[in-house]
Parts: structure tokens; sequence; C-alpha cells
């Protein structure tokens, strides 16, 4: 039996691979350490027993994580816990820096003092900036780091960290960086799912002006997979970028969600635009295909009635957290230079 430290544990991705570990890997003990910040629910847990030990807490204290990877002799550690959301970032910079930037440095230091077999780390593909609408341009695994918003760098910070422990201290480490991810259990304050629950409430969808920009989009169980073959067949010191190619405007989402629903596309509702708001990324993902053979599995179009249809059918999930999200209805009047 071995154990596996998941952190940002109760959040939406790291609460789906925690489901999708224990699924593969039943003898497994799963260590959840997640510190419920807004963005997280205990619920996201629920019904999984005693192979999961939930413990709340930050990534960055370095005395907690010790103990408990000494603990639970732990083998493999996957940092899903981070904040993530761009337009809180924009509001409160400082938060992201403290949790992504220096929370992974407390977290990998810990990893360091004891001893891991694997250190794999969650990234995006916002730390490469964005591209033009119109671009040939994909991201490699060797594009230039160029972030534009206060959550891409510091993501982007996270990435350099990592990788300073792997080359100066040889920690085994891997990282993948991400497309968008959908699916159920996604807090209502991403894209899909805001508009999917304020369709729900009979509200209006706030569709930021520049509403031609575009997302690569990928359902997060394919992504939950694609971790666990990183973890277990990717190369330490490696990035492997996680991705289908499959792209839609926030225009065409809005529509494909009220399309879903039966409701009018005149609910839609131009509002300012986010500050520094990405136009595009796209990822080129052949590498994890070609080394490591992971292919995603579900179809946009599938993926996306399914995601509408359990948000229909799950009110009771996200009603209590309306409101819980610190960002106030695209305000960003306390964002501009002081
Ligand atoms: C919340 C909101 C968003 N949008 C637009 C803005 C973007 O063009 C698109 C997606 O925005 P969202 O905030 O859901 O996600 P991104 O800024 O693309 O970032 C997300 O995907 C990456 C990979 C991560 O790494 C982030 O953690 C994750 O939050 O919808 C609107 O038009 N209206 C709205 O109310």
């Amino acid at each position: 039996m071995t154990s596996i430290l998941v952190t940002g544990a109760a959040g939406f991705i790291g609460s789906h691979f925690v489901r999708h570990w224990l699924r593969r890997y039943p003898d497994d003990t799963v260590v959840a350490l997640d510190a419920l910040t807004y963005a997280g629910s205990l619920s996201n847990l629920e019904d999984l027993g005693d192979r999961v030990i939930f413990v709340q807490g930050d990534i960055g204290d370095e005395a907690l994580v010790r103990k408990l990877l000494a603990e639970h002799r732990t083998e493999k550690v996957v940092n899903f816990a981070a904040e993530s959301h761009n337009s809180l970032a924009v509001l409160d910079p400082g938060r992201f820096f403290r949790a992504n930037v220096l929370g992974t440095q407390g977290l990998l230091e810990a990893c360091r003092a004891v001893g891991v077999e694997r250190f794999h780390h969650i990234s995006t593909c916002e730390v490469y900036g964005d591209l033009a609408l119109d671009s040939d341009e994909v991201f490699t695994e060797t594009s230039p780091y160029r972030p534009r918003t206060p959550y891409n760098a510091s993501k982007a910070g996270a990435d350099h960290v990592v990788r300073a422990y792997h080359e100066t201290y040889g920690l085994p480490v891997t990282i993948t960086n991400c497309a968008n991810n959908y699916g159920s259990h996604q807090f209502p304050e991403k894209v899909i799912p805001l508009f999917t629950t304020r369709a729900l409430d009979g509200r209006r969808l706030p569709v930021y002006a520049s509403s031609g920009n575009r997302r690569e989009w990928i359902h997060v169980l394919d992504h939950c997979a694609a971790v666990e073959t990183v973890l277990l067949k990717g190369t330490p010191g490696e990035i492997y970028h996680v991705g289908t190619g499959v792209e839609a405007s926030v225009d065409e989402l809005a529509d494909l969600v009220l399309d879903e629903l039966g409701l009018p596309r005149s609910l839609k509702e131009t509002v300012p635009d986010r500050p520094g708001h990405d136009r595009r990324y796209l990822l080129d993902s052949s590498r994890i295909r070609r080394e490591l053979g992971w292919e995603p599995r579900i179809p946009f179009a599938a993926g996306i009635r399914e995601t509408v249809r359990w948000y229909a059918d799950h009110r009771s999930w996200w009603l209590p957290l309306i409101g819980r999200s610190p960002v106030v209805e695209n305000d960003w009047s306390a964002a501009g230079s002081r």
C-alpha cells in the first residue's frame, strides 16, 4: 500500500484527481491537503471513505507538509493547490504570489527535506502569455514565458521555482501545462459554470467586451488521466503540455450553454473587459501523445452538454457557493493604476 499527497484536493481539478486515482489504484491512500479557501468544498470529497485522509492546511506550511510526508510515507506529491481565478488576481495580486509562488516553494522545501519519489506540478498554458486571434503559432514546451497578468505571472514564478528545485537539489519533478478545464464541480466563477448557473437562475450572461477571445478546452477527466500518465511515465525535469486543440470563443460558449438549456441568446450581455484579458492560448500537445501515449477521450460537444446538465441537476451543490467569490460583478474600478 502506498500513499500519494494531493494538494488542492478539495478544489475542482484536485477533487476529480483524487477520485480518478482511487478508481485506478484502489489500494492506495490519498492524503488530501487543502486550505479550504472560498473555492474549495469538502463536499467535493464526500463518500470517499477512509482511503482519503483529509487535512486542512496550507502548502506553504513546511512543518505540516514534512509531518504528513513522514507520517504517511508518501512517495508521490501532486500539486494542484493554487489561487486560479484571473479576475481575482487583477483585484488582489499579492494573494496569488503568496499562494502560488511562496506556497509552492514551501511545499518543495518540505519534499526536499523528507525526500519523495516524484513531485508533479500542475501549471497552465497562461505562462506563455497570449496569441493573436489570427496567429498560426502554438505554444510548445520550449516557448518563452511571457506572462501578462498577475495570475499568469504567479504560475510562471511557481514553474521556475519547481525547475530550480530540480536543477539545484535534484528533486525529481515533472510539470504539466494544461489548457482551460471544464466539467462538473467547477467553482461558478469560471466562465462555463458562471454562464450556466446564471442562465439557470434566469440571469444575464456577462460576456466580456472582447467576446471573440478564444480558449482551448479540455474535459477535467482527460486532464486527470494526463496527470496520472506523466506522474508514472514522465521523465524527471521535463514539461508536458496537455491540450486537445479544440477552441471556442467566449461568445460561442455562451451560445452553447443557452442552446443546451433552451434559452434565448438575447440573455447575453456585454460587460467591461477584464484588464489584461488574454486573447487566445493554444498548446502543442504532441509530446505527451508521442512519448507517453496519452490521448484526450471526451469530445467537446458531448462534454459541454453533460456539464451543463450536471449543473442543472445539482443546484444544491452550487447554490451555497454563489456570493462566496471575492470578485464582485466585473467592477474593475479598483484595478486602475494608483
Ligand atoms: C468569468 C468570465 C470570463 N469571461 C471570459 C474571459 C476568458 O476569455 C474566458 C475564460 O475565462 P475564465 O476566467 O473562466 O478563465 P481563464 O482566464 O481563461 O483562465 C482559466 O484557464 C486557465 C488555463 C487557467 O490556468 C486558469 O486557472 C483558469 O481560470 O471567458 C467572460 O467573458 N465573462 C466572465 O464573466
